[in-house]
């Protein structure tokens, strides 16, 4: 078999190897000619999978080892008999992470406390947000959630009831103070998500809220948001994802508090991950057994462990282990840095290509010398999911 890769996919050839010969290609480079040969595809959302991609050629497995899907033609693939996947969940955890590294460092920009009297809103409860809506209830925080499909199913029995404050999307955007939009691309149906954050809700938002994109870009009316910023400047921003990415609107991008490159869920783990599930399923779509395991290919972090002594208040606590693990400060500059270099639309492209390696909270061991039952749970409930107590 002929496989062909993005060069940004992590473990291509520890993985898909056994399938065959495994050529790694930059994305400009895969085309319908080199695809000619080709049986299966494994790419990333910067590649349009579609018919003028895959006509004609051999491919008959295309695997995206990632969560959304808006850059492949679905009904395409399927009336040509081309088997598609992604990887549901891979990077979810890294996206939380970087939703609550950003909702930190405002934080501590503005001077206020992340879990008291403010109320959240997450928009899409899917693998992000229900993950998202989870850490910040075990913070404390109240969180209303508008997913009206989710809604839908629950009351219709079709899925099993989740405790989840379902409210629609104006009251949302209306009552909460912290506003985290993780819905996919939808252009068609019942509930589209194109410009959802559209200019009057924007205008709506409380003087002094936050709103966190970090679905697709085109879920936020950014030109409306624009204006906001412009003319009033009272809001909170945070954008990982945008509208005509990588050409983003650099006017725009000075205006918001963080402007990174649509790297929130870039973490290794994510990535390696991804690759993980995209192998399983071709093992099973070839009928081969899934010999390899992600748990033997993935590298030990960089900071093992960090010790506190278990006296820090919380949110020193919590400083201490999100600086140490990812500061999302860091992926802002470094697009600042790419695009005073290179330019807009280039900068962008090649920070996300070059992508300094990061790792996700749960891979930091925190040992608490003192007995701190109340700081282990903060620090759980924000995700460092490996905290050890002192036995004494
Ligand atoms: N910034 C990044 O790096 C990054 C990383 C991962 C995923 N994403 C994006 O985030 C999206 C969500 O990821 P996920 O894993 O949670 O996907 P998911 O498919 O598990 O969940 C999406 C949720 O959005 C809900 N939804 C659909 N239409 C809606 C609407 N009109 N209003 C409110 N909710 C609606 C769905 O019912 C579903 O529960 C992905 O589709 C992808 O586009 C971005
Ligand atoms: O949908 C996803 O999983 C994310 O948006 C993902 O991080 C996109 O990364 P890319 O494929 O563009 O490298």
């Amino acid at each position: 078999m002929h496989i062909i890769v993005d060069d940004n996919v992590l473990l291509a050839e520890e993985f898909f190897s056994e399938f065959g010969e495994v050529i790694c290609l930059p994305t400009s480079e895969i085309t319908n000619a080199v695809l000619k040969e080709a049986d299966m595809l494994i790419c990333r959302s910067t590649l349009r999978v579609d018919e003028a991609l895959l006509k004609g050629t051999r491919v008959r497995f295309v695997g995206s080892p990632i969560i959304g899907t808006d850059h492949v033609d679905l009904d395409w693939l399927e009336s040509a008999g081309i088997h598609f996947t992604n990887a549901p969940g891979c990077n979810a955890d890294s996206v939380v992470d970087y939703v609550l590294s950003s909702l930190w460092h405002l934080a501590e920009q503005e001077g206020f406390d992340l879990q008291l009297n403010r109320r959240f809103g997450v928009v899409g409860a899917g693998q992000v947000g229900s993950r998202l809506i989870k850490r910040l209830e075990s913070l404390g925080a109240e969180v209303l959630v508008c997913d009206p499909p989710r809604a839908l199913a629950q009351e219709s029995g079709e899925e099993a009831a989740e405790a989840l404050n379902f409210v629609d999307i104006d009251h949302l955007v209306a009552e909460c103070d912290v506003i985290c939009v993780h819905t996919p691309m939808v252009t068609g149906g019942e509930y589209p998500t194109h410009h959802l954050i559209n200019a009057e809700r924007i205008r709506a938002m409380k003087p002094g809220s936050v709103l966190l994109s970090a679905g697709r870009g085109g879920c936020v009316d950014t030109a409306a948001l624009k204006q906001r910023l412009q003319e009033q400047a009272d809001l909170l921003t945070v954008l990982d994802v945008w509208e005509n990415e990588p050409d983003i609107d650099a006017e725009l991008a000075s205006l918001v508090d963080i402007a990174t490159p649509h790297i929130a869920g870039h973490s290794l783990d994510g990535k390696m991950q991804g690759t993980e599930i995209i192998y399983q399923q071709a093992c099973r779509h070839f009928g081969l057994p899934a010999r390899r395991k992600l748990g033997q290919l993935k590298p030990d972090p960089w900071l093992r462990k960090l010790v506190l002594t278990g006296w820090a208040p919380p949110e020193e606590a919590l400083g201490l282990c999100v600086r140490a693990c990812y500061d999302v400060r860091r992926d802002a500059l470094g697009l600042r840095r790419y695009q005073r270099r290179f330019g807009n639309a280039e900068g962008f492209l090649r920070y996300r290509r070059e992508y300094p390696l990061r790792r996700e909270f749960s891979t930091l061991r925190v040992e608490l010398k003192k007995n701190a039952r109340e700081l282990r749970e903060v620090l759980e409930g924000f995700g460092f999911s490996r905290v050890k107590l002192a036995s004494k």
